[in-house]
């Protein structure tokens, strides 16, 4: 007892355990009563069908309700995290004391016990600092696992006000947390939100929040966080329409993927970039094409040979219709073939043009009978269509095309070449060709998805299967009709189904995350998501995987337009050490002197190790070795792709101890990522075999939150910067 009161972290602990155990208290009772009343609103509704539960009984349930499926919700995520529902506390210097929660708790006299961490009234938690305390005297971050508070670490903003009696624990709750060991997945740092993130997270919906800064600034949390506060503050307006998190890639989204719903939002869509047409196409991709052929299928000059493609017919298409009418021969031929095309495309989406084309052709072969052709036109028409002929020959003529099955045919050299020319030189058709070599065996890459998406809206949607017999009549067999869309296509797209729908899911907010890789294609693909919406752009252009800048730049300036744009700069980098960002700002801004680079806040006075081996794989596990014991938590490998199967080989059979610590990656894959400890694979091979050269360097190097390696073959390699 003595030795209790003695320690003041114990007893601070136990004073915060008591009003956590009331929150919890509370939310089991808010729980229960929901409950009840929801069964009594169903026993009520079973027993007498025609009577209603009154009104302000049926608010009273829906209100109850909501909030105790809310906490359950949220608080079997908190307990799978170990983190608290409860953490933080204000002092302020009317005596007043405020608790801040993931969600808001109030006892049954209506009076909070714990407020909103998006609540105007916790503003000031995230707000208030020395020199501006905002009426807060102490600024207190509670660590809890579960419901059990196991840490304290205070802030004192204003020690005037402070009387004797207020203990401050610990040397600030940032330092505390960023010295934590990371895992395999992004924790929230609803805990620890810094003032100039919290800006960007409160600042309005409308418009543009352009959100920059560079490596390991916070970008990607604030960028959550704020899809958070969204929800929060729009409820109806965001859940309705619906939010669209964009990231680089599926390994970046498992890593991200527990954030929101810690903070209580399940509802938005988490899309990689590459599965982000997954609403038009059935096949999405994760792959990435080599750095030269992802430059030509990113490029907006894609735009016109995709133009060029779908209005080219195919070979094998018939070149003259023939149809016998009272025994005389009709002949549409190929010349006035090529001019109804030609018309009709002018006015109709492919898929949306047979009816017209029908039409058409119907007119030309009534302009085209013989005198002996003795009928009217409503009488021919009828005839017509009803035969056979005339109907196999419009469906051969005029199929339905899919996306997939349009790009495909891109993948032929001579058909790439004679639709680029001009937008595309011969060598930049020769790569895009043989970049869709693959795209039968592999599926699509992560490029190839916005191809796809641009030929859906040229395309228009595939319109429904005909008849399941007429199906059979005139798809099976004939290699006229190879090319129109085969069952596994029209099963594959389900939701092509209406003509006049959208083909695209849209959004009312869409938040992009590290949006300095997105090719102008992509950006395009994106728009027809969030045409109306509003939207959070979070990227670090130093960062660039895109060859063109500029190019990127440009067609995010389209999309912008005239909206209204805010812009905010995140300048602390949370991440690495100051001695591991100190050689990778020195590595970029030789190449990038623009770059933007921010202050470590952090030191572990332990330099990069420069290693260098003369075998690399036998390199690879000795210092991947050497850093599972140096650090607590994970280890990256980050490799040029030439290199990442072998060192993953090299390092499963190595069977280290700790190996599930380890992850190997390439250097686009590590994008948004970060491990405790990283090594560097022959960074010389990241610069050269990545689309952004040495960018993609700085990327990998700025990956880990303690130690970092970089491991060269032979000598020391040219990426190092002068006195390295
Ligand atoms: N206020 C904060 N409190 C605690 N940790 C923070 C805070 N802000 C950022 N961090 C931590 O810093 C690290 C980097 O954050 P994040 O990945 O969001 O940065 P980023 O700017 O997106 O980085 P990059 O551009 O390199 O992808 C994460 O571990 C994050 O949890």
């Amino acid at each position: 007892m003595t030795e209790a009161r003695s320690d003041p972290l114990t007893s601070e602990i136990a004073v915060e355990q008591e009003h956590v155990d009331l929150v919890y208290a509370r939310l089991g009772e808010a729980t229960r009563s929901a409950q009840e009343v929801a069964q009594a609103g169903r026993s009520l509704h079973r027993s007498d069908r025609e009577s209603y539960v009154r009104e302000e009984d049926g608010t009273r349930l829906y209100e109850r309700d909501v909030f105790a499926f809310q906490a359950a919700k949220r608080l079997a995520v908190l307990d799978a995290e170990h983190e608290g529902l409860v953490f933080g506390r204000l002092d302020r210097t009317d005596g007043e004391v405020r608790y801040v929660g993931r969600i808001g708790v109030r006892d049954e006299d209506y009076e909070p016990l714990v407020i909103d961490w998006r609540a105007p009234a916790a503003e000031p938690f995230y707000r208030a600092t020395p020199t501006q305390p905002m009426q807060v005297v102490r600024r207190r971050v509670l660590r809890c696992q579960g419901p059990k508070v196991v840490g304290i670490e205070d802030d004192l903003l204003d020690s005037e006000h402070a009387d004797g009696e207020l203990v401050v624990i610990g040397e600030g709750a940032l330092m505390a947390a960023l010295s934590r060991a990371r895992g395999h997945q992004m924790r929230d740092i609803v805990a620890t939100i810094q003032s100039e993130q919290d800006e960007a997270i409160r600042a309005p919906y409308q418009g543009f929040t352009l959100i920059s800064g560079g490596p390991g600034t916070g970008k990607t949390v604030v960028g959550l966080h704020r899809t958070a506060y969204l929800l929060y503050s729009n409820r109806r307006r965001f859940e309705s329409g619906g939010v669209l998190v964009v990231g680089p890639s599926r390994v970046f989204l498992n890593y991200i993927e527990r954030v929101l719903p810690s903070l209580g939002e399940e509802s938005v869509t988490l899309r990689s970039m590459g599965s982000v047409p997954s609403d038009v196409v059935a096949t999405t991709g994760e792959r990435a094409d080599d750095a030269a052929t992802a430059a030509v299928k990113g490029s907006l000059r894609m735009l016109p040979v995709l133009k060029r493609l779908v209005t080219e017919p195919f070979a094998d298409q018939p070149v003259e219709l023939r149809v016998v009418v009272q025994g005389q021969v009709l002949v549409v031929r190929s010349g006035q073939l090529a001019a109804i095309r030609r018309d009709v495309l002018a006015h109709h989406k492919l898929n949306a043009g047979r009816e017209a084309a029908e039409k058409a052709l119907l007119t030309a072969l009534w302009r085209s009978r013989p005198s002996e052709v003795d009928m009217e036109r409503d009488e021919f028409d009828e005839l017509v269509t009803g035969l056979a002929s005339f109907t196999m020959f419009t469906y051969a003529w005029w199929p339905s095309v899919s996306a997939p099955t349009a790009l495909r045919r891109l993948a032929d050299p001579a058909l790439a070449r004679r639709l680029a020319q001009g937008p595309l030189s011969a060598a930049e058709a020769d790569l895009l060709s043989a970049g869709l070599a693959d795209l039968d065996t592999l599926g699509p890459t992560v490029a190839d998805g916005a191809l796809l998406d641009e030929l859906v809206n040229l395309l228009g949607p595939v319109p429904p299967p005909p008849q399941e017999t007429e199906t059979s009549l005139f798809l099976d067999g004939d290699s006229d009709v190879s090319e129109v869309v085969t069952t596994a296509d029209r099963m594959s797209t389900p939701r092509e189904v209406d003509p006049f729908d959208l083909p695209h899911r849209t959004y009312a907010h869409v938040l992009v995350d590290e949006a300095q890789d997105t090719t102008p294609m992509q950006w395009r693909m994106l728009r027809r998501r969030g045409a109306s919406a509003s939207w959070t752009i979070v990227g670090d252009t130093a960062q660039s995987s895109w060859p063109d800048a500029e190019e990127a730049e440009r067609a995010l300036r389209e999309i912008i337009g005239t909206a209204p744009v805010r812009r905010f700069r995140m300048s602390t980098n949370y991440r690495s050490p100051a001695e591991v960002f100190d050689l990778a700002s020195r590595v970029v801004v030789e190449a990038y002197p623009e770059a933007d680079l921010p202050t470590a806040v952090r030191s572990t006075g332990v330099e990069p190790l420069l290693a260098v081996a003369a075998d690399v794989r036998t390199g690879v596990v000795e210092q991947v070795r050497a850093l599972l014991g140096e650090v607590e938590g994970t280890v990256g490998v980050v490799c040029p792709p030439s290199r990442r199967d072998q060192a993953e080989a090299d390092l499963a059979a190595a069977s280290l101890e700790g190996a599930e610590r380890i992850a190997v990656v390439t250097s686009l894959e590590s994008k948004g990522l970060e491990y405790d400890g990283v090594l560097v694979v022959t960074p010389d091979d990241v610069v050269a075999e990545s689309p952004g050269g040495v960018r993609s360097l700085y990327v990998s190097l700025t990956r880990p939150t303690q130690r970092l390696v970089t491991l060269d073959e032979g000598r020391p390699g040219r990426w190092r910067p002068a006195g390295a």
